[in-house]
C-alpha cells in the first residue's frame, strides 16, 4: 500500500489560531512535507469570485490569436516574464516538449530597492487590462499565503518563525498561468508527448490553483503514480527543490506530472495556475546543520538560490 498523506489543512487556524492550533498546523504540514511533499489548503485568502475571475481572464488570454501572444514572447528573458509558446519547455531528461503554453508574472519591486535592477519588468497584456490587474492581485494573495506557510514550516524545522521572511521579501517568485491546449488529432503527436512531463519544482514551495481538473499526479515512494485532486477552490501546496536542499531532504520535493486525458477528451483544454515561491537570489541553500547527522549525511552541494535557478533554467531549455 502506498503511503500517500495529503492532508487538507485550514490556513486560518495558523494565521488567526491559538497556540495549540498553530502548533497543530505546523506539525501537520511538516509531517506531510516529510512524507509526501503535498498538502491541500483551505482559507488561503483567495475568494471564489477572485479565482473564477482569474480563470475567466486566463481563458481569454490564451484564446488570443498566436500572433498576438507571440508579440509578448521576449527574447533574453528565459520565459520568466510574459508569454512562452507551445513546444518551448521540456521537462528535465525528456526529449519531447510539454503540450502547453504559459504566461509568467514576476515580483513588483518599488523604486530604490536593491533587487529592483535584478528583475525584469512585468509584461502587460495591452489587449486585456483586467488580466494584468487580476493576476497581480492573485500574485500578492498567494505570496501572503505562502509566507504564512513558510512560518509554519520554520517552526516545524525548529527555526525562528520569521526565518524565511527576509529571504522571501521581494523574492523572485513567479505566477504562471498555464494552458494545456486541446489536440484535435492525437495521432499527430509523438508517442511520448505529455501535458507536463515528470518533474520537480525548482523553488521553495508551490501553491497551485486549479488542481480541481484531472491530470495532476505525484510519484509515491513505491514508484507508483497517485492522482492529486483538490476540492473546489482549495490550493495544492508542495515542496520544491530549494526547500529540499535547505532541509537536506527532510522535506520532500516530490516528482509530479500532468497526464493526458483519455483520447476522446484530448481536444479539451486544461488550465492551471501555479505560484512558484522563490527567495531572493542571494539566499544560501546550504543544508541546515540540524538536518545533517550520521543517519542523514549531507546530500547536496552548497549553492545560492540564484545559482541554482540558473542551472535549472538551462536544464529545462528556457535559458540558453
Ligand atoms: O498544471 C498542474 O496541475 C501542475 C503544473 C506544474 O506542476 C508546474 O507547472 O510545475
Ligand atoms: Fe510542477
Amino acid at each position: 500500500m502506498s503511503t500517500v498523506n495529503i492532508p487538507r489543512l485550514d490556513l486560518d487556524t495558523y494565521v488567526n489560531g491559538d497556540a495549540a492550533q498553530r502548533k497543530q498546523f505546523s506539525d501537520d504540514i511538516g509531517k506531510a512535507f516529510n512524507e509526501t511533499g503535498f498538502v491541500t489548503i483551505t482559507n488561503h485568502g483567495l475568494s471564489k469570485e477572485l479565482i473564477d475571475n482569474l480563470y475567466k481572464q486566463v481563458k481569454t488570454l490564451f484564446a488570443l490569436p498566436d500572433d498576438v501572444k507571440s508579440k509578448y514572447e521576449i527574447p533574453g528573458l528565459a520565459g520568466q516574464r510574459g508569454y512562452t509558446g507551445k513546444g518551448k519547455e521540456t521537462a528535465k531528461g525528456f526529449k519531447v516538449p510539454d503540450l502547453k503554453e504559459f504566461w509568467q508574472i514576476g515580483q513588483t519591486v518599488t523604486d530604490g530597492d536593491p533587487v529592483k535592477d535584478e528583475y525584469p519588468a512585468n509584461v502587460m497584456v495591452e489587449e486585456l487590462p483586467e488580466f494584468n490587474q487580476v493576476t497581480l492581485e492573485v500574485y500578492q494573495k498567494l505570496e501572503t499565503a505562502g509566507k504564512s506557510i513558510l512560518k509554519a514550516i520554520a517552526i516545524y524545522l525548529g527555526l525562528d518563525e520569521n526565518y524565511f521572511d527576509k529571504h522571501v521579501h521581494n523574492g523572485n517568485s513567479i505566477l504562471r498561468t498555464l494552458h494545456y491546449f486541446g489536440i484535435e488529432d492525437p495521432d499527430s503527436l509523438p508517442a511520448d508527448a505529455v501535458r507536463a512531463g515528470a518533474h520537480e519544482d525548482i523553488n521553495l514551495i508551490t501553491l497551485l490553483i486549479g488542481a480541481s481538473a484531472d491530470g495532476l499526479e505525484l510519484l509515491t515512494r513505491e514508484n507508483t503514480w497517485f492522482p492529486v485532486s483538490a476540492h473546489g477552490e482549495d490550493v495544492v501546496v508542495n515542496v520544491g527543490d530549494m526547500l529540499q536542499r535547505l532541509t537536506n531532504g527532510k522535506l520532500k520535493s516530490t516528482t509530479h506530472r500532468v497526464v493526458n486525458p483519455p483520447r476522446e477528451l484530448m481536444k479539451n483544454s486544461r488550465f492551471s495556475v501555479p505560484f512558484f515561491l522563490h527567495p531572493k537570489s542571494d539566499m544560501d541553500l546550504t543544508s541546515l546543520p540540524s538536518t545533517i547527522d550520521a543517519e542523514h549525511p549531507k546530500q547536496f552541494s552548497d549553492m545560492t538560490a540564484g545559482e541554482y535557478l540558473d542551472e535549472r533554467l538551462r536544464e529545462i531549455g528556457l535559458k540558453k
